[in-house]
């Protein structure tokens, strides 16, 4: 078998999925090993990106080559055959907490400039915004989203339902958007006649022209927007709702996602956040200033800041901004035992994670003292608000879902070569005066696309390239076909972008076999109010979204049906013809470092990576014929159903089963499921005394595993751990080490 075939690259990132890989790869790499499968690795970790951006700072011994780069080359090579975790998409605090680990371990990187001031500092903080915010996902996902719960999965959850809470008629949460002025309502669309360079520039009314970005690239058959935010019209919005909220007395919450919208949402969330204390930066403003805060970076940026002034100066900001409360909403907390509050970083309140939790639980999201409450939510872009109202209003009518008997609603999400918001990011501006905001073809001088904007508004580019919605809507229908499911196009015939994609989606449906289909295009809330009575009834629906509710609705709807959106099969078919499979839709869950540092319990479910290998070795054997492949693949399913059988899934509590425990359980299982199997002899032979060990010392290995639990344990690091270190901790089980360990040398 040629080396180059039997390559999965799998990837090393961040937080808990960081963590539940060490105990992981060995498992892996004991089962793929007969079959001629090598796993490497790629190093994608927020601390491996800064290393592998600033060379030049470090020494030879600390360099580390740029591996996202070559990663994504990869993507655009027909055989690969990846398995992405969730990574962090790192807010700016976030990145200046990890380079300041890595200078206190000896790497010399530069500090992030917050506030660039000569050419040295903007060329360093450009470079910095490679690894800034979702700067991982784009990059890889060169092919479309296919989200979805597998059917074992799904009956897991019908006959193990987690707990909802109750959605009440009287609830008084809802969800508080803007009704004119944003990006929805000012955007222009157009698909290209044919390629075309383009450039940004603002026509100022003083009268100066401002290149922003002097050159695109564009395709011929490519979608293009040009849509920006009013800066008065959202903090007026601001004003109205905090000011309803208090005279209702309803609490407020804020949710965007300043991670993945990387330069506009948070400037959004700094709106907010200057609105909310308007009163103390208005007295205190000049001095902000001076120090450098900048608050689109949360509220914990002014808390640093202002560390470093005399107590007195410090203490009475503090009070002015306590005072201010005085005459705002209460807000909710991320942790209210700490006092954090939703204001405190943006990356703290995720809108795709934050709104389904807080649907989860009956509409509550919680208050200073601790207690859970109905919310205010004001989530600003309208499109993508109006579908959590929609979901709101639904519950409390018909009350909450039942995860027994609702139907499921898989994802085939719009995203491949940086599609719509992912490739916005070198594209998004501040506008720094009133002006005219221009999109024009560089050979001809033609104004393809006008804005009138005003000095603070953000003014964006998005592009989606034709061959990815072909591709979109090819992959929509294939899953129709597969699952027999209906499926519904999330599109709105009144927004210009969708317009544009409504009529290239009518084209290429004709290019595919839709008999007996049921393909539908519905706007947004329309689309929801139809899926969710059919969810109701037990009924599946398949979303074919963009790539915001492609984001949104996976977590959503998993949430919803299985608890959490770890669960999912998440594949990427990357359009060159390889794979990416992700694992889960949900993120790095920082919550669950901090239980394994303070009690040595690791609560993630590595159910998702489970999933993504199979799929993974799956197509590894189509593509290369390897039947022991597809063998090990087989079995994988089998050991993984086994577990959901079981119940050996990890669980929150310190003291029981953690992800260790159902990584061992499904070790045990594979090594069943191959032992049991008659179609390779090879493989039967290899791996039934490992199956054999496992079973015989099941009570031993878990004691050993679970005994460890209830103390601190160092990991050496957050962004940048002790791979001695983590290693030792995610593998404390000396007979299970052992056993693997013998399979090894048999080998
Ligand atoms: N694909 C990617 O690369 C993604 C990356 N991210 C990044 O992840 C970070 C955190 O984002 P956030 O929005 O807080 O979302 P997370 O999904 O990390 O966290 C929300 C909650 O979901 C639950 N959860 C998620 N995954 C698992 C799992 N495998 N096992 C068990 N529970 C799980 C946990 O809840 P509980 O413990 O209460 O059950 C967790 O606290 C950010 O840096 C974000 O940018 C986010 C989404 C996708
Ligand atoms: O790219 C990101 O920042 C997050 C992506 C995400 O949340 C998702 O793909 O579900
Ligand atoms: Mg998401």
């Amino acid at each position: 078998m040629p080396a180059e075939h039997s390559r999965i690259i799998y990837t090393l990132t961040d937080e808990a999925p960081l963590l539940a890989t060490y105990s992981f790869l060995p498992i892996i790499r004991t089962f793929a090993a007969p079959a001629g499968i090598d796993i490497v690795e790629s190093n994608i970790s927020v601390a491996n990106r800064i290393l592998g951006e600033f060379p030049e700072y470090l020494s030879d011994m600390q360099k580390v080559p740029n591996t996202l780069a070559e990663l994504g080359k990869k993507t655009l090579e027909p055989d690969a055959n990846i398995i992405k975790l969730p990574n962090i998409s790192a807010s700016v605090h976030q990145l200046v907490s990890a380079i300041k680990e890595l200078q206190a371990k000896g790497y010399q990187v530069p500090n992030f400039p917050e506030d660039p001031k000569t050419d040295a500092e903007r060329a360093i903080r450009a470079r910095y915004a490679k690894v800034l915010g979702s700067a991982v996902n784009p990059v890889l996902r060169e092919g479309n989203s296919d989200r979805r719960a597998p059917l074992a999965v799904k009956n897991y959850a019908r006959k193990n339902p987690h707990s909802m809470g109750e959605w009440s008629m009287a609830s008084r949460t809802h969800v508080a958007h803007m009704k004119h002025g944003d990006f929805y309502h000012g955007e222009k669309s157009m698909t290209l006649d044919r390629a075309r360079d383009v450039k940004m520039e603002l026509l100022t009314k003083s009268g100066k022209t401002i290149v922003l970005k002097p050159e695109v690239k564009l395709l011929d058959g490519e979608i293009i927007d040009s849509m920006f935010m009013s800066k008065k019209a959202l903090c007026a919005f601001y004003e109205e709702q905090f000011e309803d909220a208090r005279k209702t007395g309803v609490m407020l919450s804020l949710h965007v996602k300043a991670t993945m919208m990387k330069v506009s949402h948070p400037i959004v969330f700094g709106h907010a956040v200057k609105i909310f204390y308007k009163e103390a930066f208005a007295k205190h403003g000049q001095l902000f200033d001076e120090l450098g805060v900048n608050v689109n970076n949360g509220m914990v940026n002014l808390y640093d800041k202002i560390a470093t002034l005399p107590s007195s100066k410090r203490e009475e900001i503090i009070r002015d901004l306590h005072a201010c409360h005085e005459h705002r909403p209460e807000l909710a907390m991320v942790d209210s035992a700490k006092g954090i509050t939703n204001l405190h970083a943006p990356n703290d309140v995720i809108v795709d994670a934050s709104m389904p939790a807080m649907i989860r639980i009956g509409g509550k999201m919680w208050g200073a003292d601790g207690k859970p409450k109905d919310t205010k939510a004001v989530i600003p872009e309208s499109t993508f608000a109006r579908i959590y109202q929609e979901v709101i209003n639904f519950c409390k009518t018909n009350g909450n879902f039942d995860p027994r008997t609702m139907g499921t609603v898989p994802n085939v999400g719009l995203m491949a070569q940086q599609a719509e918001e992912y490739g916005s990011h070198d594209k998004t501006f501040e506008v720094s005066e009133d002006g005219v905001a221009n999109i024009v073809d560089l050979a001809t001088g033609e104004v393809l696309l006008s804005q009138n904007v005003e000095a603070g508004d953000i003014w964006r580019m998005c592009q989606v390239k034709d061959a990815a919605i072909r591709d979109w809507v090819k992959l929509a229908v294939t899953r129709a076909r597969n699952s027999g499911m209906p499926a519904v196009f999330w599109l709105d015939p009144y927004r210009p972008h969708e317009a544009e994609l409504i009529k290239k989606v009518q084209t290429y449906l004709k290019d595919h076999d839709t008999s007996g289909l049921d393909i539908q295009i519905m706007s947004q809330v329309r689309a929801m109010r139809y899926t969710l009575e059919r969810v109701i009834r037990g009924l599946d629906t398949i979303s074919v979204t963009g790539n915001i509710l492609r984001d949104y609705l996976t977590d959503l709807f998993p949430i919803m049906e299985l608890g959490t959106s770890a669960k999912m099969l998440s594949i990427v078919p990357l359009m060159a013809g390889g794979g990416m499979y992700e694992t889960g839709a949900g993120g790095s869950a920082p919550k669950h470092v901090q239980q394994l540092v303070e009690e040595n319990h690791l609560r993630w479910d590595s159910l998702g990576e489970f999933l993504a290998l199979a799929v993974s070795m799956e197509d590894l054997g189509i593509k290369t014929g390897s039947e022991k492949a597809k063998i090990l693949a087989r079995t994988l399913d089998a050991a993984t159903g086994k577990l959901l059988d079981n119940n050996k899934g990890p669980s929150p509590k310190t003291g029981q089963l953690d992800n260790r425990g159902s990584q061992f359980y499904l070790a045990m299982y594979w090594a069943q499921e191959l032992a049991a199997q008659t179609d390779d002899a090879e493989l039967q032979a290899h791996f039934a005394p490992l199956a054999k060990t496992l079973a015989e010392n099941e009570a031993r290995i878990v004691e050993e595993l679970n005994s460890v639990q209830g103390k601190p344990v160092d990991i050496g690091g957050y962004y940048f751990p002790d791979p001695k270190k983590v290693s030792a901790v995610m593998r404390p089980s000396p007979t299970f080490n052992a056993a693997l360990d013998a399979v090894a040398t048999a080998g």
